[in-house]
């Protein structure tokens, strides 16, 4: 396991030591959520969770986005500790959560108007990203009239106009077809090149985490867990444009039987 606090070189962009979460239950009972986790995010790097149902990745998710506390452990972003929500941190659903009564443009800005940015400098930044997730032409546009991946465009769009140093994303493309799904991780890969972002994302799907992931997180359940580190070697420390050119490299399906042989593994340990 890599930890900046052990590798001698310069602190990572995020660090996660030794977090656990408890979460109070009914009769006074407690659930131990997650336990010990620990791990790095670079500067620039897509950082995938992965695990079985109910593991914990939406619970650490949601502490990086200081939306929960740790009950013990830390969370450290640039240095200062993660203590509460911040727009320095940007979060993308599953669900669509633009707002329906504003437009495209509407919802891209609207960070942007709440952070007092002035006009001009708003328009131009939300058309920038507007232009990066492939919407442009429907700056006037409705999120009723956008279909489920044009709306988690919108999300990202809006998300990314805040300038976030961490792009957080929680099963983003899960609700979305088959397609439109492998459309939106390419353009994940496109948006991560072009605006450099440092992106902590959750997925239970393994194709999807080995073709975006610079590095991937497997967590084990109850209580969830660090189990591994793996950084699909077989990439090279390159990021792909098109997903079958990954599909394609040696190494792909060793690592998915690989990473599926975990997810049967932990993920079936509720039925023994
Ligand atoms: N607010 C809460 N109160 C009580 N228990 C919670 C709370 N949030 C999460 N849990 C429990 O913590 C554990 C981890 O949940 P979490 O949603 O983080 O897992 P997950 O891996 O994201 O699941 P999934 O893949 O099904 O979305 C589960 O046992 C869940 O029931």
């Amino acid at each position: 396991m890599t930890d900046a606090t052990t590798t001698g070189a310069a602190p990572a962009k995020l660090v996660i030591e030794r977090v656990s979460k408890r979460f109070p239950m009914k009769g006074g009972r407690e659930i131990l959520a997650i336990e010990e986790a620990s791990f790095t995010v670079e500067e620039n790097e897509i950082c995938v969770i992965l695990g079985p149902s109910g593991c914990g990745k939406s619970t650490v998710l949601r502490m990086i986005a200081g939306l929960e506390t740790p009950t013990t452990g830390a969370l450290r972003l640039d240095g200062s500790a993660i203590a509460g929500p911040d727009r320095e941190r940007g979060m993308v659903f599953q669900a669509y959560t633009s707002f329906d009564w504003l437009s495209v443009r509407g919802n891209v800005e609207y960070g942007m108007r709440i952070n007092g940015v002035p006009k001009d400098e708003r328009r131009e930044r939300a058309q920038r990203y507007i232009d990066l997730v492939h919407l442009a032409g429907f700056e006037d546009a409705y999120p009723a009239q956008l279909s489920g991946g044009m709306k988690q465009r919108v999300a990202i769009a809006r998300t990314l106009a805040n300038d976030p140093a961490l792009l957080l994303m929680d099963e983003p493309f899960g609700a979305l077809d088959a397609e439109t799904r492998w459309h939106m991780q390419e353009l994940l890969v496109a948006i991560a090149e072009a605006a450099n972002t440092t992106t902590v994302m959750v997925t239970h799907d393994i194709e999807e985490a080995i073709f975006l992931g610079d590095r991937i997180v497997f967590m084990s359940a109850h209580p969830g867990r660090v189990h591994r580190i793996i950084t699909p070697e077989f990439k090279k420390g390159r990021r792909y444009a098109s997903k079958e050119a990954v599909l394609d490299l040696p190494g792909y399906s060793a690592l998915e039987k690989e990473i599926m042989g975990l997810m049967r593994e932990q993920g079936g340990k509720d039925q023994h």
